[in-house]
């Protein structure tokens, strides 16, 4: 029986398009304003070091800000990119530049299976900040009472089987009473290596090459209950 529903953002919950089209724009475009205004605040001072550290000694902050737009530019999943991208993209939610796009079959299920007392948790490569903006200023209001968690890559990387081993051990419960969702094959395999259930979401009816999952274009086609 399943326990508790993992479920990804970006080509899951959420357009791909809003993620590429609107957030990272968005994040790009006041990149050098934010981290040239930050660069002394605690907030980020982390991040940024995390940045240093794949730079020279002698990086400047310019150099530092270069490497963040280029791993922009190559959707480069780094925490500390996605660190920083939540404090810009908290500006452009509570100011409301834009709502966190949630697709409705999504939505309607994810209030379905909250109702039916499943365990309903995010697993993003997005920050938990920036996870809990999106869900919090989404197309249908704030969703945030439906989760009872988020993970980021401070768990692990979306394609390293302990981190789903890692996300198992916190939410106590076995692989065979979890259901993973997502749109990345390689994410999928490696939370079925730790036995936990998986789907696929094809929502552009891609032909998928390797796949082994269950293959579904809508949240409204997996039987849960
Ligand atoms: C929380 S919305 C921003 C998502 C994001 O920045 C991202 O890179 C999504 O990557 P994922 O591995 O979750 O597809
Ligand atoms: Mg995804």
């Amino acid at each position: 029986m399943i326990k508790a529903i993992v479920t990804d953002i970006e080509g899951t919950t959420t357009d791909i398009h809003f993620v590429h089209k609107v957030l990272f724009p968005y994040s790009r475009e006041r990149m050098a304003e934010y981290v040239t205004a930050n660069e002394y605040n605690p907030m980020i001072v982390p991040s940024l070091n995390e940045v240093r550290q794949q730079l020279t000694p002698t990086a400047t902050l310019e150099d530092v800000i270069q490497q963040l737009l280029s791993w922009i530019d190559h959707d480069v999943k780094m925490g500390s990119l996605k660190a920083i991208q939540g404090h810009i993209w908290q500006t452009g939610f509570e100011q409301g530049h834009f709502t966190g796009h949630v697709y409705p079959d999504a939505y309607e299920n994810l209030v379905k299976w909250h109702q039916a007392g499943i365990a309903l948790y995010i697993y993003s490569s997005g920050s938990v900040k920036a996870q809990q903006l999106l869900f919090g200023h989404s197309d249908f209001g704030d969703l945030r009472y439906l989760f009872k968690g988020h993970f980021d890559t401070e768990i692990g990387g979306k394609k390293e089987a302990t981190s789903y081993q890692n996300i198992l051990e916190t939410i106590g419960l076995t692989g065979n009473e979890v259901l993973f969702l997502s749109d990345v094959v390689a994410e999928l395999d490696a939370a079925k290596a730790n036995h936990i259930n998986t789907y696929l979401l094809n929502r552009d009816h891609q032909i998928i090459e390797q796949n082994t999952h269950p293959e579904c274009d809508s949240f409204s086609k997996i039987q849960v209950l």
